[in-house]
């Protein structure tokens, strides 16, 4: 206990799974809380200070499991492992305790298990620091050992966060409380370090101790707090992983210029890579992703979190789509091959921090042999992007040769057990195997021996962890086997109750050789083990090139393909201001439409010249779906893709912003048309003449006049000072009329179809305003009880009189609806035929064949 408590006071802020044998335990208010948390029974063990201990235990062979619901539910875990065993503790004297101590820190930002992580997904671990009113965002992952700078004030904090999605963000103690607001709003773990964590000048001394420099500067120019942020990261590390620092790429310094900018909501509203459940599905992502590898998947998900602004590098990233698609067979090749490559980038940080075995070597070594196969095929002539991918792919012969003589064609998981360093490797290594499996085959020949001497043929040599060898009979045979002559060889150790055991000298010694055989091999492969490691480590920077460049790869091929089968274009991007788009989709509701055979209407875009696009159109006629797909078309242009469309030229669009849909965000104490008004400010306050925003029926969450005030200061605001290319849907029918006063300003509207009573939905845009909104249809569609609906159409049509009559109140007075008309009750029709019939049939009582002849008599019915 006295040493449970000391490792416990170094910890106070996690659970301490502490090592006992096979199990970790949990004790105190760790145990209530863990208990609670896993749903796992809480008992007691002794006393301490005259109360019960409360305890709780999971085994350490299932514990991986464990941790990530912890995790997952906010809890930090340390975990403390026994540091020798109990033979060496004993060695100490006999009453010695096990020697133990926290040997890893599990938190959100620092998981390395690929279990606890998903594969397809970065798990950043992020610091912010603000030196003298300068900030700056560093953020690694420490399962790829990707690690990242960006100078970044508070208002930029929140849309960076969005943009990285970090599990965990590391805050100094003398910080703005604001900035962990920012942090929880983006629902990344918060925590708080000591502001010596962030210190920039001891800092820039343990970073260039990591990267083995004397400086820094080879990286690029820092600031102050870039440094600050970067070093926060890695003496958490430090703390966390116990001074088993995972391997660290040198940090990349981004600038925020670089991206476009994309705010919290405005990615949540497009659903980029979250669908509204907080998940995959849904999302862009989830619809375009056509990667082979997890690096692939990774590598997507960052360009289509964080879109280019830079023309040359969107139009090298077009190059090489381009170049796939147009090569088709190479492209198929390398789909293959990369079919093949697991995840390199995690393989290699565990091996860096002894979380690795012998099957993170063979990743390595089958993901050098494809990138090799890759290399071979590929032509001289490639793109700039994949010409300098390809040159990355190559030059690791020697690390494969020496993977590849080294290792089993399948090793295990663990190096515990041996068994995967391949025959033939070290000669040493060999001896002792053949040794060791001799003895098992000498083992077999002696059972035969003492078999026929003892004349019992059901005696048999065994092993156990108690006894070692020994030699089973059964107990009928027990009285020959004690007596002389044979009792003289066979040396009794125990009797059980169906069993007689016993040993001899023979066995014994042979016993001993075989046991020293065996743990000679596992010695010898563990110091094999860890020369390969050693290796592997050695090559580790070129190794996460190699990586990046199979993603690259990766990438390319899948967006190839996505192009292909789902007849994307490549988009003709400029420095200018335009945007148009021929025949554009939304690639996510296409994909919704296409399990029912619904086609998606295609629509054309141009804000060039109107920069100002003002949409009015029935409910449900598509108009949300139309503002959205030309920001995704602008997004997944950026990102380098290809764009669901016939034709598409594009101005580089600097940021967008969308506002659509409405929520409330209670916990901030944001009705929902405050959450509306909050996100129409900043989009007010902050585009630019190169910004696209989007804004679908603003102003809706109040009384229509002010509403449609708002609405229509908002165009004008955007129209005179934003100057910004704009997307505008709005019920407000009056605000059509802006077009003729402002330059700049055009009408366009969803059309639908009148058809006995009921709209139909045609999903076109066209130029022009829309007269009505046929909420009232489209409530009947929804299935609003149809007394209700008959009643909204008379309230609807007296106020449209009134109205063209300039009386609305007088008629609002007038309308019954205020002198309580009774609910006519719902008319209630006869049953048909049909009806009648399938009343009295009784389903148990009919014959298959009666059955299809009741089908061809109720069909009758309905024809006649
Ligand atoms: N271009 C299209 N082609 C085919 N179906 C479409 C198209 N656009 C929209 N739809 C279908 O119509 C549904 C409603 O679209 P959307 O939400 O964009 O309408 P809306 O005009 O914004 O409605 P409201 O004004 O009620 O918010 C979509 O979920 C989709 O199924």
């Amino acid at each position: 206990m006295a040493q449970y408590l000391e490792i416990k006071a170094g910890h106070p802020d996690a659970l301490l799974f502490y090592r006992m044998g096979d199990f970790y335990e949990l004790f105190f208010d760790d145990a209530v809380a863990a208990a609670g948390a896993l749903d796992i029974a809480l008992t007691k063990r002794g006393k301490h200070l005259g109360d019960d201990i409360a305890m709780c235990g999971v085994p350490y062979h299932a514990a991986e499991g464990y941790l990530l619901t912890l995790i997952r539910k906010g809890h930090r875990v340390a975990v403390c492992e026994q540091l020798e065993s109990p033979a060496e503790a004993k060695k100490r004297g006999y009453k010695s305790i096990v020697k133990r101590g926290v040997t890893r820190v599990v938190t959100p930002g620092t998981l390395t298990e690929d279990s606890l992580l998903d594969a397809r997904r970065h798990n950043f671990l992020a610091a912010y620091a603000n030196v003298r009113g300068d900030g700056a965002l560093a953020w690694v992952d420490i399962s790829t050992g990707a690690f990242s700078v960006l100078g970044c004030d508070a208002a930029g904090l929140g849309p960076e966060l969005a943009r990285l999605n970090p599990k965990e963000v590391l805050l100094s103690d003398v910080g703005d409380a604001d900035f962990g607001v920012i942090v929880e709003d983006s629902g990344a773990a918060v925590t708080v370090l000591g502001n010596a964590a962030f210190d920039s000048t001891s800092g820039e001394k343990r970073l260039c101790g990591v990267y083995s420099v004397s400086s820094l500067d080879g990286f690029g120019a820092f600031t102050r707090a870039e440094i600050a942020a970067l070093s926060a990261v890695v003496e958490y590390l430090d703390i966390t992983q116990k001074g088993k620092l995972p391997l660290l790429r040198p940090p990349v310094r981004e600038k925020r210029e670089a991206a476009m900018q994309i705010d919290a909501s405005t990615r949540k509203s497009l659903e980029l890579t979250h669908g509204m459940n907080g998940g995959r599905a849904g999302s862009l992502l989830w619809v375009i992703d056509r990667t082979q590898t997890a690096g692939g998947a990774r590598l997507l998900e960052r360009r289509l979190s964080s879109p280019s602004r830079d023309l040359a590098e969107i139009s090298a990233r077009q190059d090489a789509v381009a170049w796939c698609l147009d090569q088709g067979n190479v492209a198929a090749l390398l789909e293959d091959r990369l079919r093949e490559v697991p995840d390199l980038d995690r393989a290699l940080s565990r091996l860096s921090m002894d979380r690795g075995g012998p099957r993170d070597m063979a990743a390595i070594r089958s993901a050098i042999e494809q990138a090799e196969i890759i290399a071979d095929a590929l032509p001289d002539e490639m793109p700039k992007a994949l010409a300098a991918a390809a040159q990355d792919l190559v030059g690791q012969d020697a690390l494969l040769t020496l993977l590849d003589d080294a290792l089993v064609a399948e090793p295990p998981l663990l190096a515990r057990d041996g068994g995967f360093i391949a025959g033939g490797y070290d000669t040493e290594l060999d001896e002792f195997r053949s040794l060791r499996d001799e003895g098992r085959s000498v083992i077999a020949a002696l059972q035969s021996r003492y078999a026929q001497d003892a004349g019992v043929t059901g005696l048999k040599i065994k092993h156990n962890n108690v006894l070692g060898y020994f030699i089973e009979v059964t107990a009928t045979h027990s009285a020959k086997m004690l007596a002389e002559p044979l009792s003289k060889t066979f040396i009794h150790r125990q009797t059980t109750a169906n069993q007689v055991r016993f040993t001899t000298i023979e066995l014994s010694e042979l016993e001993t050789r075989i046991l020293n055989a065996g743990g000679r091999c596992l010695e010898i492969e563990k110091r094999i083990y860890s020369s390969i490691v050693a290796a592997i480590i050695a090559q580790a920077p070129m190794l996460f090139t190699l990586a990046r460049a199979l993603a690259e790869f990766d990438l390319s091929a899948a967006m190839a393909r996505l192009a292909r089968e789902e007849s994307w274009v490549r988009p003709l991007m400029t420095t200018e201001r335009e945007f148009v788009i021929t025949d554009g989709r939304h690639p996510v509701v296409e994909a919704a439409l296409k399990p029912s055979g619904t086609q998606f209407v295609a629509n054309d875009c141009d804000l060039s010249l109107d920069q100002i696009c003002l949409l009015t159109g029935p409910n449900m006629a598509g108009k949300s779906t139309y503002l959205r797909q030309n920001a995704l078309i602008a997004v997944l242009a950026q990102m380098g893709a290809f764009v669901p469309a016939k034709s598409a030229t594009i101005g580089i669009v600097s940021q967008i912003f969308s506002r659509v849909g409405a929520s409330d965000d209670l916990s901030k104490g944001h009705s929902t048309f405050m959450v509306e008004m909050v996100e129409t400010a900043a989009i007010l306050n902050q585009a630019d003449d190169r910004a696209l925003v989007i804004l679908d029926e603003i102003g809706r969450g109040t009384a229509t006049y002010d509403g449609l005030s708002i609405a229509w200061a908002t165009l004008e605001h955007l129209h005179d000072v934003n100057r910004c290319r704009a997307l505008f849907a709005t019920h407000y029918h009056e605000m059509t009329g802006l077009s003729d006063k402002l330059d700049g300003v055009a009408n366009a509207t969803v059309t639908v179809k009148e058809w006995e009573g009921d709209v139909i939905f045609l999903h076109e845009v066209k130029r022009g305003t829309a007269d009505r909104s046929y909420g009232v249809q489209v409530a009947r569609l929804a299935g609003l009880p149809a007394t209700v609906v008959a009643r909204a159409k008379v309230v609807l049509e007296a106020l449209e009189k009134g109205e063209r009559e300039g009386k609305q109140k007088a008629v609002i007075d007038d309308l019954p609806l205020f002198s309580a008309t009774p609910t006519p009750t719902p008319t209630k029709t006869a049953p048909s035929e049909v009806e009648a019939r399938l009343k009295e049939v009784m389903p148990d009582d009919l014959s298959p064949k009666d059955a299809l002849n009741l089908i061809y008599e109720l069909r009758g019915l309905v024809k006649t």
